[in-house]
């Protein structure tokens, strides 16, 4: 079960020629894909292009009906092997996945793809994910599209020139037999607009018919003598045919004034940004009427140098707008005038910061300080810094973490506990949500190395009278970690603990479905147990437990794994649904029976404010975001008590660390019955009655003693 459901806004990719299309942009990008013939569609989700992926799966029977195959991919090596089927066949296929961590994952397919080269076109869509809103290692996918000799196209973030560059892209492909790849920012994948639909097109040849009739050509095949002549190939021919094409189809663009001694050269997908901060400058309109002249590149790899000389001669200076390190644009373009032996200043990173994301705001500090260097006439006003809104001091300090009711908490909760009796111990962590135990209140893992990598990035830990442990999650785990990791721990004769946190999703990722998910969705085969396959691949230990809410039996059986006499690396499978994905499942399903007069049970939990003192020591064991303080209410204590706001989901691993760890009876839970039926309404005056009269002896009792 995914994140967000597009069963509604999928119907729109049935619309033909020339009806309006409103929506976001990955759903345009599907349009596009449809309208242009492609014949089959994979990948693997991760921010920001998990939502693509969901767009695909909910589109998958249109996508059918058309004789498109799409499948999930196991990784993004998967999907970029899937590319193959365009090598020898004039068969167009899309795959996407988020860059740069999936690019590094697909690079083995993608050298080969690019290395022998295409026949029919081949589209890479990738979720760029650079800036604030990251979680990965801020690098930059213009590397592999150079190292690889691929094509990069960076759309400004417009529907109709995104729909229009995925055609372009297919047709660049096919044009170069080059891999071209769509670098799609966050906000280019959910800026909204409207573009005029065209009717969907089957695909010329199918995949199933391009299998039934096979071809080869070992020319295209990566081995010598042929990866050799790649080389030729991709610097005589491929590369002229790209450049003639971008040229030939005007991919790029132009904005603003025609003539001037200034102008600006900008990746296409930072292009509203950069016009936001123009019109902020009274430099442009809404519209970007600009100014000055603006050369928008779409395709920001190759550079075309005809262009770059005919927009750069006769200007004193041109402003480049490219986001990361290294500059590898604003290299280029200095080769391209040198070459050209204009005398044209190329800035960039001396007026922009070196990295980080560009935000209008960013840019238009940096453009401020173009124009004072080399425009002064044309520069703003120097303005005093602007104080912050708050003073940092204000703003609570709130690390990421799980979320509440997480299936997670619990399981660092009893790796807590463990430690207290076998000492600290060294974690090698994995890519997933379990990722924020390594910050507050857990502090629990040492190092992360990538996805499905928590067990090989604890193998050459060998701790005397000790076992290291490993984390990994289960969409790691299928992504590659079964090889990667434990195949390679049995191979190599390890002794760590694998801890595989099973939530049933590839959850991090926006919760979709993975082999041992135990949905049942109609395309896949799933409920394939992860214990099984661990000992398939020749572990002996193993455990699955299936609820890690259970804190005590969680610390037993982790303390069990680490002090078994039996060699061998262990697995202990820790298995419980991912709660936002279980929220998610469950609250329609409550709603309905509300609507329906049924009677419905919830469970809270909360904290008895006479019992509570005061120490917090659940809040730093557990850090559930529905824990929270507020003040005693027993006057002769100062120390504010812990209280369990609303958001509580009823989890109990407040109450149940609060117990393993000897901590705490303050702890309660409530059940909420709504349409409670007649046993609940008497069982509820009983109570009533017993606690009221209780009460009213312990107020008695007080009133006695009152001074
Ligand atoms: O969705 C995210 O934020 C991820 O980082 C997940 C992810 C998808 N593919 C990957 C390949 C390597 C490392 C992380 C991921």
């Amino acid at each position: 079960m995914a994140e967000r459901s597009f069963k509604a806004e999928v119907e729109q990719l049935k619309l033909g020629d020339g009806e309006p299309f409103h929506g976001e942009g990955i759903l345009a990008v599907t349009k596009a894909l449809l309208q242009a013939g492609v014949a089959y569609v994979g990948g693997y989700q991760g921010s920001p292009i998990s939502h693509l992926m969901d767009v695909f799966s909910d589109a998958s029977d249109l996508m059918a009906g058309l004789g498109v195959h799409f499948e999930s991919s196991a990784s993004e090596a998967t999907a970029a092997a899937m590319l193959a089927a365009s090598v020898n066949y004039p068969l167009r296929g899309a795959v996407a996945w988020k860059s740069v961590v999936g690019t590094n994952v697909a690079s083995d397919a993608l050298s080969n793809v690019a290395s022998g080269g295409v026949t029919g076109g081949a589209l890479i869509i990738l979720g760029e994910d650079y800036g604030e809103g990251s979680s990965i290692m801020q690098e930059r996918t213009h590397a592999f599209a150079m190292k690889s000799q691929m094509w990069l196209l960076d759309p400004r973030p417009s529907l109709p020139l995104i729909v229009d560059m995925v055609e372009k892209g297919f047709e660049l492909s096919e044009a170069s037999n080059t891999p071209v790849m769509l670098e799609l920012r966050v906000r280019a994948c959910h800026v909204t607009g409207s573009f005029t639909a065209r009717d969907n097109r089957r695909p010329p040849l199918t995949v199933a018919e391009a299998a039934a009739a096979p071809t080869r050509d070992t020319n295209r095949i990566v081995l010598p003598p042929a990866n050799f002549l790649h080389e030729v190939e991709k610097i005589e021919k491929r590369w002229p045919a790209g450049i003639d094409f971008v040229r030939r189809h005007r991919l790029n663009e132009h904005f603003g004034t025609e003539r001037d001694e200034i102008g600006i050269i900008v990746q296409g997908g930072l292009f509203n940004s950069l016009n936001r901060a123009l019109e902020l400058l009274d430099l442009s309109d809404a519209f970007g009427n600009a100014a000055l002249p603006v050369y928008v590149l779409n395709v920001t790899y190759p550079l075309i140098p005809d262009e770059v000389q005919a927009f750069c001669a006769g200007k004193r200076a041109v402003l480049v707008v490219e986001e990361g390190q290294p500059e590898f644009i604003e290299h280029e373009l200095n080769t391209l005038v040198r070459r050209a032996d204009l005398q044209t200043r190329i800035i960039g990173k001396d007026v922009l910061p070196r990295a980080g994301e560009y935000t209008a705001a960013v840019i238009k500090d940096g453009i401020a300080r173009f124009l004072r260097a080399h425009a002064p006439d044309r520069a703003p006003a120097e303005e005093p810094a602007q104080p912050p809104a708050l003073p940092p001091g204000a703003v609570p300090q709130r690390p990421a973490g799980f979320c509440t009711g997480c299936p997670e908490r619990p399981i660092f909760s009893a790796m807590k506990l463990v430690q207290k009796e076998v000492g600290e111990l060294h974690v090698s962590a994995d890519i997933g949500c379990h990722l924020f135990s390594i910050l507050p209140p857990f502090h629990i893992g040492n190092t992360t190395m990538g996805y499905g990598l928590g067990t090989a990035g604890a193998s050459a830990f060998k701790p005397e009278g000790k076992r290291a442990v490993a984390i990994m999650g289960d969409g790691g785990f299928w992504h590659n970690g079964l090889t990667s990791g434990i195949g390679n721990a049995v191979f190599n004769q390890d002794d760590n603990l694998t801890i595989i946190v099973d939530n049933g999703y590839s959850a991090a990722t926006g919760g979709q479905d993975i082999p041992s998910s135990r949905a049942r969705p109609p395309h896949r085969q799933t409920n394939n147990p992860i214990e099984r396959a661990v000992r398939g691949v020749g572990i002996g230990w193993a455990q699955t437990r299936t609820r890690t809410y259970d804190v005590a039996g969680m610390r037993d059986a982790i303390r069990d794994a680490l002090t078994s006499p039996e060699k061998g690396p262990k697995v202990l499978v820790a298995q419980s649904e991912c709660q936002l994905n279980r929220q998610r499942r469950i609250k329609p399903q409550m709603a309905k029976a509300l609507r329906a007069g049924e009677r419905v049970v919830r469970e809270r939990f909360g904290v008895d404010p006479d019992t509570c003192t005061g120490d917090h020591s659940c809040i730093r064991l557990s850090g559930c975001p529905s824990l929270t303080i507020r003040s005693n209410p027993d006057p002769l204590r100062q120390d504010p008590i812990a209280h369990v706001e609303n958001s509580c989901v009823g989890c109990g691993v407040c109450g149940e660390v609060s117990h393993a760890a000897v901590l705490c009876p303050s702890f309660y839970k409530a059940r909420i019955i709504a349409n409670p039926n007649r046993r609940d309404r008497l069982r509820h005056r009983l109570r009533g009655w017993v606690i009221g009269a209780l009460q009213q002896r312990s107020a008695r009792r007080l009133a006695a003693r009152a001074f």
